[in-house]
């Protein structure tokens, strides 16, 4: 079975994570079953297409870790994957469907068209094309012609029968082919209808399987009758959910859903919206982070949901924290370098990201303890009313013990335990407070040695309010 996918967007705006998701399952798709991945640009409509959002668009797959085998920049056996680059190839297409009869020249003017769905809407009648131009004679066209009017192409739909469309996730419907109307597969100025191109070129460019928003799940009837009158071959389609947001509409680039730049702006990382956007409407047995070839492993159409899915900051949150876990320690500190104002000594580094990873979700957040490590920080109310509770003679025995064991933390707390008469919370949530400022965060053993002695001294006695 051929399962070569695809990811066909509008370059009109910058993907948000509708686009994403139905991006990654189509990427996931076709690796899961080790074919090909192709990338094509929709910018048939010339006023809202923008050659930097293209650019753009291809900078956030590549950052969220997909790739493809065919594309604008990468090139391929079915180029051009522009679609304004791809006009010839239609022009030929509505040449053929207008020798077979399958297509033909309407020259209906839009007041026209408008006024017969009104009739048809009074009516009660859903509306549709009446068929006003299905039977003009050569003469009949050539008039209009003549007299400078422009038309589109519609396509003719057989005047008979029921059409089958079989969807991976739906399963299959039936439409009786009376439904529908003929349809304009190219507009007046010359340009193809979406519907027409994108089904063409999902032909062409060899697509077997083809996931994509429940939002052109209306569209497909009338691609595979396109496909089959020019007898290319009809891939199998699956309909994705769509992601809604807050407002309960369906993310769209139009009302300026929240874009995947934004995450990536604000410090996510790939693997978790990977993670979090593969489980949002497919299932996996694994609860755990898994990278790009185990999700694309687990991936199948059948273990996608139908119900629409809302974007929830929680599960994202999640999933960034099982990225940071297990991320590098190299590419965590490229993550974590550009928010840091306090400068971290060279060969502290690694030690610094493996102490802070588990409390940080944003880069800004490890300034903080940044500061803590090697400079210095405010604490807040929390800690300073930790600090207020604790009488002196702690501070003295704490500051004397760190000395008599020379910085170590683990004989530290046990030598000042005995001393103090303090333990657990007692005994170390001041100390949090007095060394870092904060009453949680990372270990105090990972910390200590990073502060060193003499911070830590220096901390201790401005903590004591005598
Ligand atoms: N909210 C959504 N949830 C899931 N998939 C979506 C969502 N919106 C669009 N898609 C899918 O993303 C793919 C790319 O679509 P497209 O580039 O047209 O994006 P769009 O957000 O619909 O843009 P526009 O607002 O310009 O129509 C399509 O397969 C489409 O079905
Ligand atoms: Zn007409």
């Amino acid at each position: 079975m051929n399962l070569s996918s695809r990811f066909a967007p509008s370059p009109t705006g910058y993907l948000h994570l509708g686009n994403a998701r139905t991006a990654l399952f189509a990427w996931l798709a076709a690796r899961g079953a080790d074919a090909a991945f192709i990338l094509r640009m929709e910018d048939t409509d010339t006023e809202r297409s923008r050659a930097d959002y293209a650019q753009a668009i291809m900078a956030d797959l590549y950052w969220l870790g997909l790739d493809w085998d065919e594309g604008p920049d990468v090139g391929g056996a079915h180029g051009p994957y522009r679609q304004m680059e791809r006009q010839g190839i239609y022009a030929d297409l509505f040449a053929r469907l207008l020798a077979q009869g399958d297509a033909y020249p309407c020259y209906c003017r839009r007041e026209e068209l408008e006024a017969e769905r009104q009739r048809q809407r009074a009516a009660g009648q859903a509306p549709r094309y009446g068929g006003h131009c299905r039977h003009l004679s050569a003469e009949q066209r050539a008039a209009r012609e003549a007299a400078g009017q422009v038309p589109t192409l519609r396509f003719r739909i057989p005047d008979a029968g029921v059409l089958r469309v079989p969807d991976l996730v739906w399963g299959e419907r039936e439409y009786a082919l009376t439904e529908f109307g003929d349809f304009v597969i190219r507009r007046a100025d010359g340009s193809p209808a979406f519907f027409f191109a994108n089904a063409v070129d999902d032909a062409l460019m060899g697509v077997g399987l083809v996931l994509r928003g429940e939002d052109h799940l209306s569209n497909t009837p009338r691609q595979i009758l396109i496909l089959r009158a020019l007898q290319l071959a009809v891939p199998q389609y699956g309909h994705l959910p769509l992601i809604l947001g807050d407002d309960g509409q369906p993310l769209s680039k139009r009302n300026g859903a929240g874009s995947l730049r934004e995450l990536r702006e604000k410090g996510f990382l790939p693997e978790a919206v990977c993670n979090y956007l593969a489980r949002l409407g497919h299932y996996y047995a694994e609860s755990a982070l898994m990278d790009m070839v185990a999700l694309a492993r687990g991936f199948a159409t059948s273990r996608i949901s139908r119900a629409p899915a809302r974007f929830d900051a929680a599960q994202l949150e999640h999933w960034q924290q099982q990225a940071l876990q297990s991320l590098p320690a190299e590419r965590l500190w490229t993550w974590l370098a550009p928010a840091l104002r306090t400068s971290v000594p060279e060969d502290r580094r690694m030690a610094f990201v493996q102490a802070v990873r588990g409390n940080v979700l944003r880069p800004q957040e490890g300034e903080h303890w940044a500061a803590v490590c090697f400079g210095h920080f405010h604490g807040d109310a929390e800690a300073r009313s930790a600090l207020e509770e604790t009488p002196p003679e702690f501070w003295a025995a704490a500051a004397q013990t760190l000395q008599t064991v020379a910085g170590d933390y683990g004989s530290w707390v046990k030598t000042l335990q005995a001393a103090s008469g303090r333990k657990g919370k007692a005994l170390f949530l001041p100390l949090r407070a007095a060394l870092t400022g904060r009453v949680h965060g990372p270990e105090l053993a990972a910390l200590l040695p990073l502060m060193g002695m003499e911070r830590a001294l220096a901390r201790l006695a401005a903590a004591s309010p005598y």
